[in-house]
């Protein structure tokens, strides 16, 4: 890497492959910031901002964020917490994506229901910090202290993958892993009992950026384009009798926009829905007489809205 092109730079940390990849990449395109990487190298030039990408695993973001020179980066939640860094960054956005849950998980055929049966067992985990930290106060509670005294606390052994495996391969009484779909989980004979975090992937910077101005830059345009994915805009033609019925559903984000028309009976009305709902709030004005329904991607925007 060569670091030479760096300084002036914002540092800019992206997850270099995996399933967090993709979905940033469209958040930089769609906040205008042009890049070009070079095969194979792990850090590319920003053409039209003083700005540099790192690309690394998501798994090392954070504590390049926390404990590096890197000022900005997005990661999953959980490789905050596991990176022991949440006092160390701050969180500026939450991304919508990436979205899991941390759970502990035992098999459904076996003998244990509770994670109060785990304490003192083995537990197998790619999270080691944080199975550590959940299984000592748990110990704590379920333990006598000459038990955790005598060294009869919850084992935790780390592994880097396939996690799902260590039950039935005779390693584990439980394990600590993420469940996006559960798929993997039921596959494996495996339920959950207890929800360590959740997670979903976060834009993060550091306690001092080299660049305050471009940080928050960076974090409205980002902000922009989630609440342009996540928002639609919705315009429809409404009687005038009718208009406190069809904005009580079409409330929009701060107050819907009412325009008159030829027809001094009828309205047009026009507010911001989200993406998800939007069928349904279609059938409701309908249903109470809204004719002329059109919906509008938002291509970008910049609304303060919980995204
Ligand atoms: N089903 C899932 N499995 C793992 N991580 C998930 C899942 N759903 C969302 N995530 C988020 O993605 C992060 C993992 O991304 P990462 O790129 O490190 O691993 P990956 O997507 O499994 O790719 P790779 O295995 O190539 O490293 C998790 O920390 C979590 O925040
Ligand atoms: O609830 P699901 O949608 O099934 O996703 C959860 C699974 O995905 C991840 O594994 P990954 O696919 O990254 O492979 P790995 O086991 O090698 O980590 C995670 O470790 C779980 O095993």
């Amino acid at each position: 890497m060569d670091l030479s092109l760096l300084p002036g730079r914002l540092l800019f940390a992206i997850p270099k492959k995996g399933r967090l990849h993709e979905k940033c990449i469209s958040l930089l395109q769609g906040a205008n910031i042009a890049f070009h990487r070079h095969n194979r190298l792990d850090i590319a030039l920003v053409q039209n901002l003083p700005i540099a990408l790192i690309f690394l695993p998501a798994a090392d973001i954070a504590k390049f964020v926390g404990e590096g020179n890197v000022d900005l980066g997005i990661t999953g939640q959980d490789m905050v917490e596991e990176a022991e860094v949440s006092d160390k960054v701050v969180e500026l956005l939450e991304l919508g994506f990436g979205k899991c849950k941390l759970q502990v998980q035992v098999p459904e055929n076996g003998t244990i229901s509770s994670v109060e049966e785990l304490s003192g067992k083995r537990i197998v985990t790619s999270f080691k910090s944080l199975a550590e930290k959940y299984f000592r106060e748990l110990d704590a509670k379920v333990l006598k202290p000459e038990e955790i005294a005598r060294g009869e606390k919850t084992r935790i052994r780390y592994v880097t993958g396939s996690v799902e495996a260590s039950c039935a391969l005779g390693l584990a009484d439980g394990i600590v892993d993420l469940v996006e779909s559960g798929e993997t989980m039921k596959a494996a004979g495996l339920h959950a009992i207890s929800t360590i975090l959740n997670t979903q992937a976060v834009l993060i910077r550091n306690k001092n950026p080299s660049n305050y101005d471009l940080v928050t830059k960076i974090t409205s345009r980002i902000r922009g384009v989630i609440a342009a994915e996540k928002y639609v805009l919705l315009n429809y033609n409404i009687e005038r009798t009718k208009l406190k019925n069809a904005t009580k559903i079409t409330p929009g984000r701060q107050a819907p926009t009412i325009s008159s028309l030829e027809d001094p009976d009828w309205l047009a009305v026009q507010a911001m829905v989200e993406k998800s709902t939007i069928a349904e709030i279609m059938d409701q004005i309908e249903a109470i007489g809204a004719k002329d329904i059109l919906v509008f991607t938002i291509s970008n925007c910049r609304v303060m809205v919980d995204v």
